[in-house]
């Protein structure tokens, strides 16, 4: 429990305690990109991949935005005049793209999330944001699935959350076991979706019906 509590914790302070001292600079990012042109056999030098460690290093700002990016700067906009709402509110079929920490492989799919409002509710777009901010960083499934369900804990105004994530990893299609197709779903539950195996099996149908 203490591990998943752990590991469920953002990955910027994880980062913070693993950090080699200081961040790379571009000129050494990109030269380890170079190196890994080399490593694959190609030649870093030739027309078509000189400008590539460049373009390498500028994605990577981009698909690994999210650990510059704290959940809780977007999960501040709460409406609290929603006409007394308190029933379950579901933002299904988030679409992601996230890279495995073990070959920095993509893994992609959709998220689910649900939670019971508690005087206010989340305004409908962070759902999505929330999803990249932990899916733009080095990731596996189930560590992304509980940190977006602890995110939502940590809010007062939820008062119990429901994650679901439904993915294909690179990993596992394109090489290794070579499984395409193979779908990856995990979730991770709190308040009454944790308690009531009713409330759970709302959520789980609510998912799956079109
Ligand atoms: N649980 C979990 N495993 C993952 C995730 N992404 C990738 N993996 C797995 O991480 C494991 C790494 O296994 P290793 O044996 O250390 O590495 P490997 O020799 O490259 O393994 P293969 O992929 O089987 O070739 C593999 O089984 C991957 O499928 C994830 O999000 N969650
Ligand atoms: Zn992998």
């Amino acid at each position: 429990m203490d591990d998943m509590v752990k590991s469920a914790r953002p990955h910027r302070e994880r980062a913070k305690k693993n950090a080699i001292g200081r961040k790379p600079t571009r000129e050494e990012a990109e030269a380890a990109v170079a190196t890994l042109l080399a490593w694959a056999g190609d030649d870093p030098s030739r027309e078509g991949l000189r400008e590539t460690p460049a373009r390498v290093a500028k994605a990577y700002l981009e698909v690994f935005a999210g650990y510059a990016q704290d959940p809780s700067d977007v999960l501040d906009t709460v409406f609290e005049d929603v006409g007394g709402y308190g029933e379950m509110v579901l933002v299904k079929d988030i679409p992601f793209y996230s890279h495995c920490e073990h070959h920095m492989a993509p893994f992609f799919g959709h998220a689910h999330i649900a939670y019971y409002p508690a005087g206010g509710v989340f305004g409908l777009s962070k759902f999505g944001r929330l999803v990249d901010i932990y899916a733009r960083r080095l990731q596996t499934q189930e560590t992304m699935t509980a940190q977006i369900l602890a995110a939502l804990d940590a809010r007062l105004n939820s008062r119990g959350a429901a994650v679901m994530i439904e993915a294909e990893h690179m990993c596992m299609s394109m090489r290794g076991v070579r499984k395409p197709g193979a779908t990856t779903v995990t979730m991770q539950f709190s308040g009454p979706f944790k308690t009531d195996p009713a409330e759970q099996a709302r959520f789980l149908s609510l998912v799956r019906r079109r």
